[in-house]
C-alpha cells in the first residue's frame, strides 16, 4: 500500500500531514497490473484492444505498444489544413458541440452560480510544438488568463512539473496542478475573486512524495537507454516522467517503446499512460486530474456546493479523468480541445488554443454584462 503524504497549510501558514478522510480510502493503489491498469483506464475501445495484446509479451507485446502509439497520436491532421467534414466528425460535433457556439447555453447555466475554471496548459493555452521547452503561450493568451482569474477562481492543472508550467504562465494570482494533479499549490498573488473561496486558502498539497526518488533514478536510466535513440527525450516532471517520441522517426518507435518496457519491467509501483506522443509515467497511486479538481474544489470551500459551475479544458486523455468527474456530479462542463473526433466525457469541443482564447473572453465578457444587468 502507497501512502499519501498531504500537505496543507491552513491561513495561519501552519503546514502539516493531515488525513483528508474521504480521501484516504480512494489513494489505495490497484490491485489490478499496473500497466494495463493505467492504460485501460484512458483510454478509447480499440486501443485497449490493443492494449490486450501486451499481455502476450515478446515482440507482440512491444509491436501492440507502438500500434498504441500511432493510434494516440491524433496530431496527424496538420494542423493548418482545413478540417474534412467526414460523417464521423459532424456527428461527433453533434454530440461534443463548440463550446464557442453554446456561450449563451453556458452563460445562461451560470446564472446564480459562481464559475470556477480547471485550464490544462499543453495543448490548450499552448500550441503543440516539436520541442517540449518551447511551448510558449501568447501574451495575448496570458492576458485572457489573467483576466479569467479576476472573475474566477482559477487553476491550471497540467501533466508538465508545477514549476515549469508556472515559468510557462507566469501568473501569481493561480493555482498550480503540476504531475497530473499530484504537485498543487495556492497563488503567492490575492486576486480580487480569492474573497469569494471561502475554504483553505493556502492549499499546498503533494500526493505520492515517497515516489520522487524512484522517478528521478527512473529518470536517469531512461534518459541512459534512450540516448541512442535520435529525437528521443525524457522530460522530469517531478512526481512523473514524459518519454517523448514526437521527434523520433517512426521505424524507430518499436526501439524506443522496448527500451521503456525494459526499464518499467524493474519498476512494479510505476504505470503507464499515453499523452499526445509521449509515453507518460507515474506512481501507481489512484491520484490523477479528476482527484486534482476535486480536492481543489474541495478547499475552496465548494465540495458540496450547487451554487458553482467548474468549467474543466483541456486536450488530452489525461484530463478525460476531470472530465469525468464533472459527469459524475452533474455539474459543469468539460471541454475538449480537439480537431479530430475522439471518444471523450466532455460536454463540448473547441479546435485548438485559438478557439480556447476567444472562448474565455467571450465568457468573461458576456459574464460581466450579466453581472451588471444584475
Ligand atoms: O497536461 P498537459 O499540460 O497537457 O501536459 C501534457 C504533456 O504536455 C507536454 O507534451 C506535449 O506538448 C509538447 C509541447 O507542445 C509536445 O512536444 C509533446 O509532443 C506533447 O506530448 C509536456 O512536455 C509533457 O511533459 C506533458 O506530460
Amino acid at each position: 500500500m502507497t501512502k499519501q503524504n498531504v500537505l496543507v497549510s491552513d491561513c495561519t501558514s501552519r503546514i502539516g500531514m493531515v488525513g483528508l478522510g474521504g480521501w484516504k480510502a480512494s489513494l489505495l493503489p490497484p490491485a489490478i497490473p499496473e500497466t494495463l491498469a493505467a492504460l485501460g483506464g484512458h483510454i478509447s475501445m480499440p486501443q485497449k484492444k490493443l492494449l490486450k495484446r501486451l499481455e502476450t509479451g515478446g515482440g507482440a507485446r512491444v509491436t501492440a505498444w507502438v500500434d498504441s502509439m500511432r493510434a494516440s497520436s491524433p496530431t496527424r491532421i496538420k494542423s493548418t489544413a482545413s478540417l474534412p467534414e467526414t460523417e464521423e466528425r459532424s456527428s461527433w460535433i453533434l454530440r461534443h458541440p463548440s463550446a464557442l457556439n453554446n456561450l449563451e447555453q453556458i452563460i445562461s447555466a451560470s446564472r446564480g452560480k459562481q464559475i470556477v475554471m480547471f485550464l490544462d496548459y499543453d495543448g490548450t493555452l499552448s500550441p503543440i510544438v516539436q520541442d517540449p521547452d518551447r511551448a510558449f503561450m501568447s501574451r495575448e493568451m496570458r492576458e485572457v488568463v489573467r483576466d479569467v482569474a479576476r472573475y474566477f477562481p482559477t487553476a491550471i492543472v497540467s501533466g508538465r512539473c508545477r514549476d515549469k508550467v508556472y515559468s510557462f504562465v507566469r501568473l501569481a494570482e493561480l493555482y498550480y496542478a503540476g504531475s497530473h494533479g499530484m504537485d498543487i499549490k495556492a497563488p503567492s498573488k490575492r486576486s480580487k475573486c480569492h474573497k469569494m473561496i471561502q475554504g483553505n486558502k493556502k492549499v499546498i498539497f503533494q500526493a505520492g512524495t515517497e515516489f520522487l526518488p524512484m522517478i528521478d533514478e527512473v529518470y536517469k536510466v531512461l534518459v541512459n537507454k534512450t540516448s541512442s535513440i535520435p529525437g528521443a527525450k525524457v522530460e522530469n516532471n517531478k512526481f512523473c516522467l514524459s518519454v517523448h517520441f514526437r521527434c523520433v522517426e517512426e521505424k524507430r518507435w518499436a526501439a524506443l517503446a522496448e527500451q521503456v518496457k525494459v526499464v518499467l519491467s524493474a519498476y512494479p509501483q510505476l504505470k503507464l499512460t499515453q499523452g499526445r506522443k509521449v509515453l507518460e509515467i507515474r506512481p501507481t497511486i489512484k491520484w490523477d486530474k479528476g482527484k486534482a479538481l476535486e480536492f481543489l474544489l474541495e478547499s475552496w470551500g465548494y465540495a458540496n456546493s450547487n451554487d458553482i459551475l467548474p468549467v474543466y479544458i483541456g486536450d488530452d486523455q489525461t484530463d478525460e479523468d476531470a472530465f469525468k468527474v464533472l459527469r459524475a456530479r452533474g455539474q459543469g462542463f468539460g471541454i475538449l480541445v480537439s480537431r479530430v473526433a475522439k471518444k471523450t466525457n466532455a460536454t463540448y469541443s473547441l479546435q485548438e488554443p485559438s478557439e480556447v482564447k476567444e472562448f474565455l473572453r467571450q465568457l468573461v465578457v458576456e459574464w460581466k454584462r450579466l453581472s451588471l444587468q444584475g
